[in-house]
């Protein structure tokens, strides 16, 4: 177990290169530059956390406690401002508990996301996920907008060996989750995965989509646990933050899960859409293989950002 979790210590630090090498270089700089802690050490701090993607908001309530914390421990030298940077951040980052008891119990997991942010491979990864622990998985491709998503997700379908149910192109997306909540419970299932859709630029449309399968599994499938995921592309930044803020006002999201964070240098971002929307990120992805799907822990991430080393070998405690 220990051994499981420095490996995927290491894996997140690696994963997190880009965005590690855009904000923790500028902070080494700024600590090690400043002789003296001032306004301008703060404006040059809010530049970099601002640059880095963690938002107005977050940056603010960070410089607001770390000022708090300087003036409370009577800190003079920046470089002692670090680790109180580091507890600032994560504290922004504490929203409780994060739960994933739809792992463990019959659920639906309805997943939402725009073309291309990569729902199709977290949906995969997820299965893969979930029958690596010997879960029953059933996969339900109710975005049937493109047919060439369905295809893509049969293939990742295939390769967790999931059952995989789909549709017509343009046929209704509440009809295939009807015809996949039937199949899961033949087949007793355990995780029932929807993708569905996510067409942002006509929200009445995704509300009505969506209230017309939430209707069908509270009819067909009341017992099992809900779960509501938005996938959110990490390489976009601020504009992930809007597209969380956008469904959260056409769906109840439960959870975020952020792909492509190994190949951005905006993975601030995770900071700003857990402190500004209250929402947990649950799951980041650091990569395309099936196994490039982490749970998302807050201090983890923070302390696999702010690590100095290139492959570390110790655990974070
Ligand atoms: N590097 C990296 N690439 C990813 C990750 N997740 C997804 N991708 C890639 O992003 C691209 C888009 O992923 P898809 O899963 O097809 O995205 P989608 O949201 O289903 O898109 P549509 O099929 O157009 O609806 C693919 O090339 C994936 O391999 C990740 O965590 N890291």
């Amino acid at each position: 177990m220990a051994e499981e979790k420095k490996g995927f210590f290491r894996r997140l630090v690696s994963g997190l290169t880009k965005t590690r090498q855009n904000i923790v270089s500028g902070l080494d700089s700024l600590f090690s530059g400043f002789s003296k802690i001032d306004e301008d050490f703060y404006e040059e701090l809010e530049e970099i956390l601002i640059m880095g993607d963690l938002g107005v908001k977050a940056t603010y309530s960070i410089l607001d406690d770390l000022r708090e914390k300087v003036k409370e421990q009577h800190i003079k030298d920046p470089a002692d401002c670090k680790q109180l940077l580091i507890d600032s951040i994560k504290e922004q980052m504490q929203i409780g508990e994060t739960a994933y008891e739809f792992e463990n119990q019959k659920s639906v997991v309805l997943v939402i996301g725009v073309n291309g942010v990569g729902k199709t491979t977290t949906i995969g990864k997820l299965a893969g996920k979930l029958r690596g622990e010997g879960k029953k998985v059933v996969i339900a491709a109710a975005d049937t907008f493109r047919a060439a998503a369905g295809e893509q997700l049969k293939e990742w379908a295939d390769r967790a060996n999931a059952e995989f149910i789909g549709g017509q192109e343009g046929s209704d997306p509440a009809a295939v989750v009807y015809d996949a909540v039937a199949a899961a419970k033949a087949r007793k299932a355990d995780v029932l995965l929807c993708d569905t859709a996510g067409r942002l630029h006509n929200k009445k449309n995704l509300m009505e989509e969506l209230k017309k399968i939430n209707r069908v599994i509270e009819r067909e499938y009341a017992d099992a646990y809900r779960e509501t995921l938005v996938v959110l592309d990490g390489t976009t930044g601020q504009n992930a933050l809007s597209q969380a803020k956008q469904f959260a006002e056409a769906a109840d999201i439960t959870g975020i899960v952020l792909t492509k964070m190994d190949g951005t240098a905006k993975g601030g971002i995770v900071v700003a859409i857990q402190s500004e929307l209250g929402i947990p990120v649950k799951y980041i992805g650091v990569g395309e293989s099936i196994d490039d799907l982490q749970k998302f822990d807050s201090d983890d991430f923070v302390n696999a950002l702010f690590t100095t080393e290139e492959h570390p070998e110790e655990e974070t405690e």
